[in-house]
């Protein structure tokens, strides 16, 4: 629905317009992103207002007495004094009150599985909690305690109280992490209750904090502050803060600053995460010089540090389903070239977010849902993906917290630490054909055989001149004079890219085109006389029977699936962008129409959301100018799914159908559980 006049989308409703592509994405030079990362760190060394929003401003009273750190210490960065004295302190209490050295983190690292986790094992060792614990520990069990990370949640903090030591030559021998919450009281419940176990009948008091729900909504003003100690003299300060706001939780929430789902999550996965494992991100290729190297017993050495540029896009979920124009993420790890001295500072910046909350959201700092997802899924991360957009690799013999004082940029493999080219289909060369490469056919009147057309130009038969005669192509002539070049490229780029999938078109190259405006056509295999499924559903035909059409479902989940591993998102999946040819080899299902189909990157509609609501196949979340994804693709598979049911009554899909198309991109099936769902009704 692209008219190349305007190369603006059309709503299908009232032929209002809008760009076609998102300006931020369209215009997102990777290295504009890397100069932004760059300007920040810059504020960061230097302007103290962004220091201040990125240092948490909780209200003091918020924080439970022994972590307290007072805000204008913060201001001046934390430093290791801080950290240490907090340690102190608590491992003091600690050891006061308790005795089980021995106790280590792996029951946070258990999988969390069912309801099966008894909170009573968790709350066997009561008394040895800090009063702090304790009674965060007593309000979590006034919670409704149905999700399981309660329970994991809880026995995160009981076994790092009982095992953090404060050995006697400053080594903290423990192997725990340490977990630090500076709300009074973790809050998670189920909906309907707040962090206080009161039911809430109404949003306007609904304080209770769920990091799923969260991810789609932010409901409120947060403030985190998290201290992460882990093995041996390691320490990791996380500070985040959100603060965007939905309306009627602003009030609500205010001041509520934990998040510990989200922290079991990531204590259970620290061990793989880029800031504590051997195989994340501590692979600076820039070796500190000698001169920056400040060596003392305790103090810090120097550290390097890499910063990950990336738009959030993972090859899964998206940063967050409402905050559709936040699409900066920086993660910093900074990593102590001295082990016994690690320290990392770790923050997320998103510095803008959609239409309605732009104003609440313009000091946004943190990211936190998309973080939750970060931790969660830390395989899939563009940390530990090829999703990598960019790293900021710098060094400094400077102590924690300050900017780097030698910066340089690259992008870094994480296997090799090498410096690599950033990743685009740039560099995918497109075959040019010649206008004599290309016989048009012709019907009776001589005219060329049209297949199909849309608001873009036409598509023609033809025959490539020095292939196999018989061998059809069609030819896509952009007949509008905006058409933009870069785009058929970029569709002919994917399309070359998917080649092996096998579940699009063949792209022979481009060719000037033989209609005015001069430009370019594309010219692609030609599937099954352009039949769609669209056309296919309509007229029905009686030979294809419903075994048939759960074929077709399969080999769309499995397509899907394919180009999902080529880092492609498709963006646009409906009925009328899937080609059936059903000759002699059966049935066969291709995708086309990669108009907006995106490599290694999101894409967003970015119209006024109310014109997006049209557009049922997308996800929700991309009509709410939310990312698209790869369960923003599986939704609009699934909207396929339910056109199949309601026009030949294909109903064995229905389950299937309804699970793609469920609100939450969390909740929607993978391709790989499309496929075994699929698979078991063949
Ligand atoms: N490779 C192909 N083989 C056979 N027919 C094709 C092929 N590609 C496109 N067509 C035919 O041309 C029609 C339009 O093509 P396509 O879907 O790529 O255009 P479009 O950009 O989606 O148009 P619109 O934006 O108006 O939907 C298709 O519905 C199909 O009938």
């Amino acid at each position: 629905m692209v008219n190349k006049e305007t190369n603006k989308m059309t709503n299908p409703t009232d032929g209002s317009q809008w760009n076609k592509r998102p300006s931020l994405l369209t215009s997102a030079n990777n290295f504009g992103k890397i100069r932004l990362a760059m300007r920040t760190l810059g504020q960061w060394n230097t302007n103290p207002r962004f220091r201040e929003n990125l240092i948490c401003p909780i209200p003091t009273t918020a924080i439970p007495r022994a972590y307290v750190i007072k805000k204008n210490d913060l201001h001046q960065e934390v430093s290791r004094v801080d950290l240490e004295e907090v340690i102190k302190t608590e491992c003091a209490h600690s050891l006061q009150n308790n005795r089980m050295a021995n106790s280590n983190v792996n029951a946070c690292r258990q999988p969390v599985c069912g309801n099966s986790f008894s909170i009573n094992d968790a709350n066997l060792h009561h008394n040895t909690l800090s009063p702090t614990l304790k009674n965060a520990n007593m309000k979590q069990q006034q919670c409704s305690m149905k999700d399981p990370r309660m329970a994991v949640a809880d026995t995160v903090m009981q076994n790092s109280v009982a095992s953090f030591e404060y050995g006697k030559d400053d080594v903290y021998s423990s192997q725990s992490l340490w977990l630090t919450c500076s709300n009074e009281s973790p809050s998670y419940t189920e909906e309907g209750t707040n962090s206080r176990g009161q039911s809430v009948e109404n949003s306007e008091d609904n304080s209770h904090y769920d990091d799923d729900r969260t991810s789609g909504v932010d409901d409120g003003n947060k403030e985190y502050l998290y201290f992460i100690r882990t093995a041996s003299q390691s320490q990791q300060l996380r500070l985040s803060r959100s603060s965007n706001s939905n309306g009627s939780y602003i009030k609500a929430t205010t001041g509520e600053s934990s998040d510990l789902p989200w922290f079991v999550e990531y204590c259970r996965m620290l061990e793989r995460s880029p800031t504590h494992s051997d195989d994340g991100l501590e692979m600076s290729p820039f070796e500190p010089d000698s001169q920056s190297k400040r060596s003392s017993n305790h103090n810090w050495v120097y550290w390097s540090s890499v910063e990950l540029i990336t738009n959030g896009y993972s090859n899964g979920d998206p940063p967050s389903r409402r905050d559709g124009d936040n699409q900066d993420y920086r993660y910093s790890v900074r990593r102590s070239l001295q082990v016994a001295q690690l320290q990392q500072p770790r923050w997320s910046h998103s510095s803008s977010s959609s239409g309605l909350y732009r104003n609440d959201t313009e000091d946004e700092i943190s990211e936190l849902p998309w973080f939750v997802k970060f931790c969660r899924n830390l395989d899939s991360s563009p940390v530990s993906s090829d999703a990598i957009w960019g790293i900021i690799c710098s060094t400094s013999s400077d102590s924690y917290g300050t900017a780097p004082e030698q910066t340089s940029v690259g992008l870094m493999s994480r296997s090799s630490g090498k410096v690599l080219p950033i990743e685009t289909l740039s560099s995918t060369t497109v075959p040019e054909l010649e206008m004599g490469d290309v016989i048009f056919k012709r019907n009776a009147a001589n005219e060329r055989i049209v297949l199909g057309e849309g608001v873009f130009g036409y598509v023609c038969l033809a025959t490539l001149s020095d292939i196999d005669e018989d061998k059809e192509v069609v030819v896509k002539e952009f007949t509008d004079e905006s058409t933009d070049i870069d785009e058929v490229l970029h569709e002919a780029r994917i399309l070359l890219h998917l080649e092996e999938t096998n579940v699009v078109p063949k792209c022979f190259g481009v060719m000037p085109k033989q209609v005015e405006p001069s430009g370019v056509a594309l010219v692609q295999e030609c599937i099954g006389n352009g039949m769609t499924l669209q056309r296919l559903l309509r007229i029905n035909p009686p030979a294809i029977t419903h075994a048939d059409w759960l074929d077709i479902a399969y080999q769309l989940a499995m397509g899907l699936d394919q180009i999902h591993k080529k880092f492609v998102l498709l963006n646009d999946i409906k009925i009328d962008n899937v080609l059936i040819d059903y000759g002699s080899q059966g049935l066969k299902v291709k995708f086309i129409d990669m108009g907006y189909a995106t490599f290694k990157e999101p894409f967003i509609f970015d119209g006024p959301p109310e014109d997006m609501e049209p557009y049922v196949y997308l996800a929700p979340e991309v009509r709410q100018c939310g990312y698209t994804s790869t369960k923003s693709d599986v939704y609009s598979l699934g909207y396929v799914f339910h056109d199949m049911i309601r026009k030949v009554g294909c109903v064995r899909l229905s389950a299937v159908s309804e699970l793609c198309k469920l609100r939450r991109p969390e909740d929607r099936p993978t391709t790989k559980t499309l496929i075994d769902l699929i698979s078991v009704m063949l």
